[in-house]
């Protein structure tokens, strides 16, 4: 992939900068920023060089149409904030303002677009359609940068259809990121653990299926750990379960065993009557979970359990929590294995966007780890071995 550098000299030239800003967004309100500081240095990079930076995002899935409570707006705020200069907000994301936008901008100015999934080409699956508004994106820039790591596995117009449109480079935040998932993927210092939680054992049974062949163990927490506990034959109560996911987490367990990976699963989860945040619970054992209970947590045998797995490690890779985070009463098993990550001294990587606003909910070090991912579904994608269709297009 070629770098900022090498799009030459960049003084006076309108660059199209695809970032994520998809951040967690409530009445106007910004969950965590990390997205957008993440974003910062490569706008930056080319303010300072004299480039008048057009930058283009989406937020959430508003359906092609405009809908104010996606508006990019707020994003544009905290943005200027970060870079410590003003960002133009351009109120559509093809049409007059946006033209008038990027035509005002002078050399080192930077503008907004709003959110690119207002229209309905952003996402489209037909290629003409998508085609005719990369088209017009690409109209409002001489230059292309892809900078939004946490995008790049989306077929969309502004990650995969623009770059074939005008001379591209990649951004300095994808670029970091290849070459983290890079040392995961070819060849880790080993023993490789990776850690998995989170809510969606179908968004993951790809990436299981590609780490069989890779991981030295492989630990399961979160929701996603109760599929796997009941094709064990145990039962799960009232636990997240995803039932039709049964037989291949069974096979997966059969794989594992053939292939001598370590699979460990939560030995005690904190079991809770209801799903609430201030719900009575108890430590049971994973083997035992009442028949009227849920597992929000892992427990205290399973966190000493998965820290001293991660305590040797030399690689580990995490995704997703390990328990409803979002209530502070079922907060502690992600807080384990965040602090096992830390105290490990191995080359750590946390993806996913959950994974990441944990960490910093928590009040953990972001220090604390070699890198933390901006991409959720991006990273996994990359680690199942897929081809991402907006490094793909950067690589031309
Ligand atoms: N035992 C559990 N029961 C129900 N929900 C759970 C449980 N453990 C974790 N979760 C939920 O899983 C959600 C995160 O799952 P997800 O798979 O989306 O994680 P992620 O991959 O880190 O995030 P993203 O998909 O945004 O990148 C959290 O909202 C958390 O509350
Ligand atoms: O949040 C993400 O993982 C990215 O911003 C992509 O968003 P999407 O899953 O809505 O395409």
């Amino acid at each position: 992939m070629r770098t900022i550098d090498e799009l030459g000299d960049v003084r006076g030239k309108r660059v199209l900068v695809r970032s994520d800003l998809n951040v967690p967004l409530a009445d106007g309100v910004i969950g965590d920023d990390g997205r957008i500081r993440a974003s910062v240095p490569t706008i930056n990079e080319l303010a300072e060089k004299g480039a008048r930076v057009i930058v283009c995002a989406h937020l959430g899935r508003p359906k092609g149409k405009p809908q104010p409570e996606f508006s990019l707006k707020p994003v544009a705020a905290r943005l200027g904030e970060l870079l410590g200069r003003e960002v133009r907000f351009a109120d559509d994301t093809v049409g007059e303002s946006a033209k008038a936008t990027a035509e005002a901008l002078a050399d080192g100015e930077v503008a907004l677009l709003e959110n690119l999934r207002f229209n309905a080409g952003e996402t489209s699956k037909d290629d003409a359609e998508r085609g005719a508004f990369a088209d017009a994106l690409a109209g409002l820039a001489e230059l292309y940068v892809g900078d939004g790591f946490g995008a790049v596995h989306r077929k969309h117009a502004s990650v995969y259809d623009v770059p074939q449109r005008l001379p591209h480079a990649a951004g300095g935040l994808v670029a970091a990121e290849v070459e983290v998932l890079k040392q995961l993927t070819e060849d880790p210092k080993r023993p490789y653990a990776v850690v998995l939680g989170g809510a969606k054992v179908s968004d993951k049974l790809g990436v299981i299926a590609n780490l069989l062949g890779k991981v030295d163990r492989l630990l399961i927490g979160g929701g996603m750990a109760y599929t796997f506990l009941k094709a064990q034959g145990h039962e799960v109560g009232n636990s997240l379960l995803q039932e039709d996911q049964l037989d291949q987490v069974s096979g997966f367990l059969k794989e594992a065993e053939q292939r001598g990976v370590e699979l460990v699963l939560p030995v005690d989860v904190l079991a809770a009557t209801e799903f609430a945040a201030d719900a009575p619970h108890e430590a049971v054992d994973a083997t035992a979970i009442p028949a009227d209970r849920e597992g929000l947590d892992i427990g205290p045998r399973t966190r000493e359990l998965f820290a001293s797995k991660l305590a040797d490690a030399a690689t580990v890779f995490w995704n997703g929590p390990m328990g409803v985070f979002e209530f502070d009463a079922f907060s502690g098993g992600t807080r384990a294995v965040a602090e096992a990550l830390i105290a490990a001294g191995a080359f750590t990587v946390v993806g996913g966007g959950d994974s990441a606003a944990a960490v910093r909910k928590l009040g953990l070090p972001e220090d604390g780890f070699s890198h933390i991912s901006t991409g959720g579904g991006a990273s996994l994608e990359y680690l199942e071995g897929k081809t991402l269709p907006g490094l793909a297009a950067l690589e031309d």
